[in-house]
């Protein structure tokens, strides 16, 4: 047995000096950003500057033929069959369009000619039946682009929405502690949501391009001056919506934060999990006036823009309208000067209504799908990148790793300049029973992290078997991994996946059995009206709810059931009442047989058959030893010792 060793932790505040000098709290500095720090949510700048840079007018009509063909590849993966019948309905859309302008020249040279109106009619009988077949197909092509778009979008949802899940199931922890990472979440996820604009954009992109083309080649038959001044009338319009679109990307982008918070309080407002405090302190309205000024903030963002967008709108509108007079304009003159006949004339009518409408659509869809292509382009990235947070690690498997190292490790949380844990030694080999003590904030949860693999040091090491947890396969490792930390996760699942996590081996089998009966589930399972089969979800979703102390006893039925070497226990018994707490801590060096088991705990008395008790103090190891080792230093300097008393006159 090592001798107890005091080590100086740093800085060296006794126990006794850092509760002494918490003794006068400070002033409540929070007075809604009159002195202190107000609810803010920290995002990283650098994001939003570079996406905005992107949204540029040649950004946006370089990038639209690639989002079309983004949309397209996104839907084939989806349904390609149907992907394919819209595509087929779109091209015999735009030749139906075609032929109909030409069928309209030739119905008009007819009725306008000389001869007797019977035979000017049979004349334009045959054009008028094309006329009339094309706009009845193209009617009937426009319902089934309907249907197939309202096939294709939903599974296209869902599939980027689960790829969006995996990927950030994918992520490393400390993502999460990174304020840019649940930014980039939230676009992604935005993105998600905008792809149910995705097919239709690209639908009513495609349509405008393909009636373009027909009507603009019949046009420049007509005359070739017509087309090249139709598309300068368009330019203002065009300009004038990528100026709106940048405008609605900006606002999204510039509420993003504040919306943040307006999820996380609409939460703590409405959600059972504070339900009863909510109400029996009469935070409510505090809350509701917190969320109105969120709420207000973002008000006044999105007023602003929608203020700035009339302003664009009207511009272009003007423009546009001088643009489309000169237009008219010139076919007026090329008809008073006998350039162009009186039919010819009359299809250019209809075609610079075609093309200007189309062109209308290209730059309204194609402004609205670049705003898709936008958000897309974030999903897209997650998917890369996991919000910059990919587990980039090893692959070796490890099947029965039974040694278990810190190494001088260390960690600081991101955006902390003191580190939460520093140069820890450890050894914990399967069979040995380590716990992990000190007062509230000393590191010791993130120190279990750190063991687990879950966190990556910072600093020093953590070895399995001697290798870099690094170098470990993530999978592999948490699958010899016995995890129980202190709010256990509801899954809402049957009670047998919920210990199993879906991962049965077989029916009956005896662990199950046994992981049951050492956590205390089995009485649990006992009194639920299906067993192991009922759903353990609340009442409003057809379960049945379960106690702290209960989900406790399944979290630990968890730890217990899985094929694991390493069994860490943080807080497993803060819920357990007195009884299910005694058969835990009586049953620890059995379950020590065959793992490593760390335990982290309050309740010092519990610990005193563990072979090594380490105490942490301010993120370092300050004593280590044995109960009876720790016990016997001197009562000034042995912290473990003071906790110890002050428990015991408790
Ligand atoms: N997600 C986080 N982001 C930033 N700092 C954190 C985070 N979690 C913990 N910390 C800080 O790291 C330090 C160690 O925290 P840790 O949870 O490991 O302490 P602990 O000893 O387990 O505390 P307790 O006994 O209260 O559970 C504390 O100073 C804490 O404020």
């Amino acid at each position: 047995m090592t001798q107890p060793t005091p080590v100086p932790s740093s800085p060296a505040v006794p126990a006794q000096a850092a509760r002494e000098s918490q003794a006068d709290p400070p002033e409540p500095a929070d007075r809604a950003g009159e002195s202190g720090q107000e609810l803010r949510y920290v995002g990283s700048a650098g994001d939003t500057e570079e996406a905005l840079r992107q949204v540029t007018t040649r950004a946006m009509a370089a990038r639209l033929p690639r989002l079309i063909a983004q949309a397209l590849r996104l839907a084939w993966a989806a349904d390609p069959r149907a992907s394919a019948a819209l595509l087929v309905c779109q091209v015999l859309a735009g030749i139906l369009e075609a032929f109909g302008l030409l069928a309209t020249t030739s119905t008009i040279t007819a009725v306008i000619s000389s001869g007797e109106i019977g035979d000017r009619l049979r004349d334009a009988a045959p054009s008028l039946v094309v006329l009339a077949a094309a706009v009845g197909l193209r009617a009937l092509l426009g319902v089934a682009v309907v249907a197939l778009s309202a096939r294709v979008t939903p599974r296209l949802t869902r599939e980027a929405e689960t790829l969006l899940l995996d990927a950030s199931a994918r992520a490393e922890l400390v993502a999460y502690d990174h304020p840019g990472f649940n930014n980039r979440w939230d676009s992604a996820d935005r993105g998600v949501q905008s792809m149910r604009g995705l097919i239709p954009q690209t639908q009513d992109v495609i349509a405008a391009c393909a009636s373009l083309a027909a009507a603009a080649t019949v046009l420049t038959v007509l005359h070739p001056v017509l087309l090249p001044l139709l598309l300068l009338g368009a330019v203002p319009r065009g300009l004038a919506a990528v100026r709106a679109a940048r405008i609605e990307y900006q606002t999204t982008i510039d509420t993003l934060n504040e919306r943040r918070i307006l999820g996380m309080m609409r939460w703590h407002i409405s959600d059972k999990h504070w339900a009863d405090q909510l109400r029996s302190s009469t935070i409510a309205p505090f809350l509701l006036d917190r969320y109105q000024r969120a709420s207000d903030r973002v008000q006044q963002v999105t007023q602003d823009a929608a203020w700035r967008t009339a302003k664009v709108g009207t511009l272009g509108a003007a423009a546009g309208g001088v643009a489309a007079g000169l237009v008219w304009g010139a076919v007026v003159f090329l008809l008073a000067t006998d350039r162009m006949s009186v039919a010819a004339a009359g299809t250019a009518v209809i075609g610079l209504r075609t093309v200007s409408t189309a062109l209308g659509g290209i730059v309204a869809s194609g402004s609205r799908l670049y705003s898709v292509g936008l958000y897309l382009d974030d999903w897209d990235l997650f998917l890369k990148e996991a919000g910059g947070h990919r587990m980039r690690r090893g692959s070796l498997v490890l099947k029965q790793p039974s040694a278990f190292r810190a190494e001088g490790a260390g960690f600081t949380y991101p955006g902390k300049d003191r580190a939460a844990v520093a140069g820890i030694d450890l050894d914990v080999p399967v069979g040995k029973v380590v716990a992990l003590v000190g007062e509230n904030g000393s590191g010791k949860s993130t120190l279990a992290k750190l063991l687990c693999g879950l966190y990556l040091p910072t600093e020093g090491r953590v070895t399995w078997d001697g290798h870099d947890v690094r170098e470990l396969d993530p999978h592999e490792l948490w699958a010899r991994l016995g995890y129980v930390p202190q709010e256990i996760a509801r899954w809402p699942l049957q009670a047998i996946d919920n210990v199993t996590l879906g991962q049965l081996r077989s029916e009956h089998e005896p662990e199950l059995s046994a992981a049951l009966a050492a956590s205390g589930t089995d009485q649990v399972v006992a009194e639920l009206k299906f067993g192991l089969s009922t759903l353990l979800a609340p009442d409003y979703w057809n379960g049945t709810g379960l106690s702290g102390g209960q989900w406790q006893r399944v979290g630990l039925a968890r730890a217990f059931y899985r094929d694991a070497r390493l069994l860490v226990l943080d807080e497993p018994t803060s819920a357990l009442d007195p009884r299910a707490e005694n058969r835990l801590f009586a049953s620890l060096r059995t379950l020590a047989t065959d793992r490593a088991v760390v335990l982290v705990t309050h309740r010092l008395a519990n610990v005193a058959k563990a072979d090594e008790i380490v105490v942490m103090e301010h993120g370092r190891v300050r004593e280590r030893g044995c109960c009876d080792e720790l016990l016997a230093m001197p009562r000034a300097t042995g912290l473990f010792r003071e906790l110890w008393e002050l428990q015991g006159e408790r």
